[in-house]
């Protein structure tokens, strides 16, 4: 392909791909140098040049070299876009999922109510690229824009049509998913997390709004779970620019969910839509997976499906990886759940998902991940302290923090607690402890498959951890 016919302009050289680290760039690579958080990528270009990229995309003021310089402002939307042009054709229906808790779940669900509705669909989250047949893992939530572009477009090729992808607001802040076309967009939730990358709620707010500003096309339709303190932005935002509105929640326009049920294995769901009252037993347990259950519903009503069979479908979800997944039984009985809460509003969100099915306590063990937003870590062992019945504060990925430091500023919110930093120690001692009627949740790791220590990844899994030491 010629460079002009990715720009627009009479560019004869060939493009062979594109790289945004200068260590993957080969004879005829369009190369993005970008200012990051720990370099800056013009440092590069010098080096991208030489190993042969024949054009970079770069702010105007950089100093390019030997190659066409495409100048932008913002030259990581502009990189994206001459990507995007380069990589396609790419799924006919891509639905993009925003909010601090929920995106994974949702992508998933997405998925399974379009495979089950009869289409060749698939997923991209932090459960890796997912199809009905296998899945990848890409080792980020939104992972960097060459990586994303190649993997949609070579889902394409394999004849996937229906694609759901999670937007981290990591992702949106350095527009990792831009250049596609994207039919929907759904908002679950806005929450504390993250605050060290993006400084405060405002910022981090708006980074998340720029789904619905920017990357939802002009004439999507955005789904939103209106039951959040949160959702007018994302609605006022949606309203103004035109956008069709699918509205989620107790106070939803569209599926208006009016009843909830918990029942052994799961819930009774009452929901109102289209003027008909529908009644589905969603075979997961707690509050918030029937919210991911419903805007996964609302985003496959917005991209064509009908009300009713949809709603119907929701009776054969299945689990999702590590959210609420019961790995074990004590040896008293006790049920033990696996579950990805890593933020104060899942903590709670989990907690209150079990709280209803113990007859006695609920045993909580968490940490949290270090190089991450500190300021989290309190306010966690605040919501443990005053929700669960017992808390044992462990490690979670400690990565290049002191893990024992992590674990004092989460047990300042929950200073009863029990310290016992070995992960496997902490999960053992809780349910050994357990009686019949209790449950154990270990929080903040869900489906990850290794222990983040420094620059090692130590193999770790709680689900097979719990069953080691439950047998
Ligand atoms: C803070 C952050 O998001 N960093 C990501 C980002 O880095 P950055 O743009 O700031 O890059 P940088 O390292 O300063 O480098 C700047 C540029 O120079 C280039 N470079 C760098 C070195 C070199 O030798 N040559 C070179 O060309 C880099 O490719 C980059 O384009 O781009 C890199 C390349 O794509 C990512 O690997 C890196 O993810 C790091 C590893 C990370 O841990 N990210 C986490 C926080 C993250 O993104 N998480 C979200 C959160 C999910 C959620 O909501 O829970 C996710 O989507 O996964
Ligand atoms: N709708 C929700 N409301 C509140 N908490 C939720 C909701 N959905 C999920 N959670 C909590 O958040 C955890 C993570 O869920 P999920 O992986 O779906 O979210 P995510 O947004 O993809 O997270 P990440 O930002 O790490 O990618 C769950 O294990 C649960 O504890
Ligand atoms: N996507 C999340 C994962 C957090 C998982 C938790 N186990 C931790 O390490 O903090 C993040 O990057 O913040
Ligand atoms: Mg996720």
């Amino acid at each position: 392909m010629r460079l002009g016919q990715l720009t627009g302009g009479d560019e004869a050289v060939a493009v062979t791909g594109f790289a945004i680290d200068h260590r993957k760039v080969a004879p005829g690579t369009v190369f993005g140098a970008f200012r990051g958080t720990r370099v800056n990528g013009e440092d590069f270009i010098a080096e991208a040049v030489r190993a042969g990229a024949v054009a970079v995309v770069a702010a105007p003021d950089a100093v390019v070299e030997g190659a066409v310089h495409i100048a932008d402002d913002e030259p990581r939307a502009a990189f994206a876009r001459l990507a995007a042009r380069f990589f396609g054709p790419f799924p006919a229906t891509t639905v993009a999922v925003t909010g601090t808790n929920g995106k994974t779940s949702v992508v998933e669900m997405t998925r399974q109510l379009w495979r089950m509705a009869g289409h060749h669909a698939a997923s991209i989250g932090t459960l890796g690229v997912t199809t009905a047949d296998e899945r990848v893992t890409t080792g980020l939530t939104t992972p960097d824009v060459v990586t994303f572009l190649s993997n949609v477009a070579g889902l394409a090729r394999e004849g996937v049509t229906h694609l759901a992808f999670e937007a981290s607001s990591h992702g949106l802040t350095q527009y990792r998913t831009e250049g596609l076309r994207v039919s929907a967009a759904a908002f679950t939730n806005l929450s504390r997390d993250h605050l060290d990358y993006h400084g405060d709620m405002g910022a981090y707010l708006t980074a998340k709004l720029r789904l619905f500003s920017e990357v939802l096309c002009p004439n999507g339709t955005a789904v939103i779970w209106v039951d959040d303190p949160e959702a007018g932005r994302v609605f006022d935002l949606a309203h103004a620019r035109g956008n069709r509105l699918v509205t989620v929640g107790e106070r939803g326009n569209t599926l208006r969910l009016v009843g909830r049920e918990p029942t052994l294995l799961g819930q009774g769901l009452v929901i109102e839509a289209e003027g008909a009252t529908h009644r589905v037993q969603l075979p997961l347990i707690g509050a918030y997976q029937a919210a991911n259950a419903l805007v996964a519903a609302g985003l496959v009503i917005a991209t064509g499906a009908e009300v009713g069979p949809t709603l119907a479908a929701l009776a054969r979800l299945q689990p999702v990886r590590g959210r609420l997944e019961r790995a074990a039984i004590a040896p008293s009985g006790a049920p033990i759940y696996v579950d990805y809460a890593h933020t104060p509003d899942a903590l709670e969100a989990a907690i209150a998902a079990l709280k209803p099915h113990a007859g006695g306590r609920l045993i909580a063990v968490f940490g949290a991940g270090g190089d991450r937003d500190a300021g989290k870590r309190e306010t966690m062992g605040q919501v443990a302290a005053a929700r669960a019945d017992r808390v044992y504060v462990t490690d979670d990925n400690p990565r290049h923090e002191d893990a024992a430091t992590i674990r004092r500023q989460v047990l300042r919110g929950c200073p009863e607690a029990t310290e016992i930093g070995d992960r496997r120690t902490a999960i053992a001692t809780a349910i050994a402890e357990a009686g019949a009627e209790d449950i154990v949740l270990i929080a903040g790791k869900g489906h990850e498959q290794g222990q983040i220590v420094g620059d090692l990844v130590l193999p770790f899994d709680d689900v097979s951890v719990a069953r080691e030491v439950a047998a």
